[in-house]
């Protein structure tokens, strides 16, 4: 029996532009999935007990068409079936044991589809777990590409390496295509996290950029120009001038709205954090609903957020110079 574990992760700056070859600088926090692989005669089990609905939790068997016997979303429950299929299948053929039966149980303390990288922290964790419970140990790099693979084939083709990246590895990191990198000299960020308890749909989400990009030459600009962002932002953070790099992250969520990936909620987190002298607030990830990420060293930012209508939890997330690790 082995547990592996991996952080989540926020957008300093760039999602959704990185979709389309833009960089991007994801940070990873102090929240984690925490994967137990146990190697059984054959089959799959898998235990979820975070992916609840109305009080039950979804217990199922990742082989066969049998699906689990409670009332949850479909959809929810094949995209979880089929984050853990992959990540086991990926492990099966690292250890190149391709009739290897696994137990998987998952818990962790990221909200799902929220914009903190769940998805990417499950499959890593689940990845490293399997793997070295069939005795082969792959470094971090390796991790990342095959969780990648995951997320690239359950997503339909639309995601990017740096969710994944940035689990395995940890810390802040630099994604850019296919070349990733970790930004050295970076240890701590003031990140201060609303979450308004709902989800965006991140598939949807990104068809809305891609065909507004499509549709608009200005669009297509405005995706570009959050590359300009990026690189601007990547030159301020080794400076730690967190004023210029809030400045940046506003002018990334406003781009962002424009190309419709926010929401009211996530808006007027945003806004409460600034009206409490954060440096900056932007929405994380997919966006639709979910999170918002301020920087904010004091507790200021933090307490307007408990008392703003529609965040339903506030927390500080620090950066996590750790990714995936066995427990
Ligand atoms: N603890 C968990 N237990 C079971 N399934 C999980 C867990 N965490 C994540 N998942 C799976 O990942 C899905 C959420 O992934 P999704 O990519 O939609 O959101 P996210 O990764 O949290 O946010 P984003 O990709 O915007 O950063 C869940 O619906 C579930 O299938
Ligand atoms: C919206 C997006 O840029 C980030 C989701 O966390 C999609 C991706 O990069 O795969
Ligand atoms: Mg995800």
């Amino acid at each position: 029996m082995v547990t592996s574990s991996a952080p989540g992760k926020v957008y300093l700056f760039g999602e959704h532009a990185v979709v389309y070859g833009e960089p991007a600088v994801p940070c990873a926090i102090e929240r984690r999935v925490h994967v137990t692989a146990t190697e059984i005669d054959e089959g799959l089990r898998i235990h979820a007990n975070d992916l609840q609905l109305d009080g039950f939790t979804v217990e199922y068997s990742g082989d066969g068409e049998s699906h689990p016997d409670v009332d949850v979303a479909e959809s929810l429950v094949e995209a979880g079936m089929g984050y853990v299929n992959e990540a086991v299948a990926q492990a099966r053929d690292a250890a190149d044991a391709p009739d290897a039966g696994f137990e998987i149980s998952v818990e962790g303390d990221i909200p799902l589809g929220a914009g903190l990288g769940s998805s990417a922290a499950l499959v890593v964790a689940a990845i490293d777990a399997a793997t070295r419970e069939l005795g082969v140990e792959l470094p971090a790099s390796g991790i990342a590409d095959r969780a990648y693979q995951v997320e690239h084939e359950v997503q339909d083709g639309q995601a990017s390496r740096a969710d994944t990246f940035c689990s395995a590895m940890g810390g802040a990191v630099r994604v850019e295509g296919d070349d990733c990198r970790r930004l050295d000299g970076i240890d701590t960020l003031p990140f201060v996290i609303g979450y308004d308890g709902g989800a965006g749909d991140t598939g949807a989400l990104v068809a809305g950029v891609r065909d507004l990009r499509e549709e608009y030459d200005f669009a297509a600009d405005t995706v570009a120009t959050i590359g300009d962002i990026v690189r601007e932002g990547e030159a301020v953070l080794g400076t730690g001038d967190y004023e210029r790099l809030g400045e940046l992250m506003d002018f990334n969520h406003g781009l962002l709205s424009a190309l419709g990936v926010s929401s009211r909620s996530l808006d007027s987190m945003v806004w409460a954090a600034r009206d409490a002298d954060a440096h900056g607030a932007k929405l994380t990830g997919a966006g639709g609903g979910g999170c918002i990420v301020a920087l904010d060293e004091t507790d200021d930012a933090l307490t307007a957020l408990k008392y703003t209508p529609g965040c339903e939890d506030v927390f500080r997330a620090e950066l996590d110079t750790d990714g995936v690790r066995q427990e």
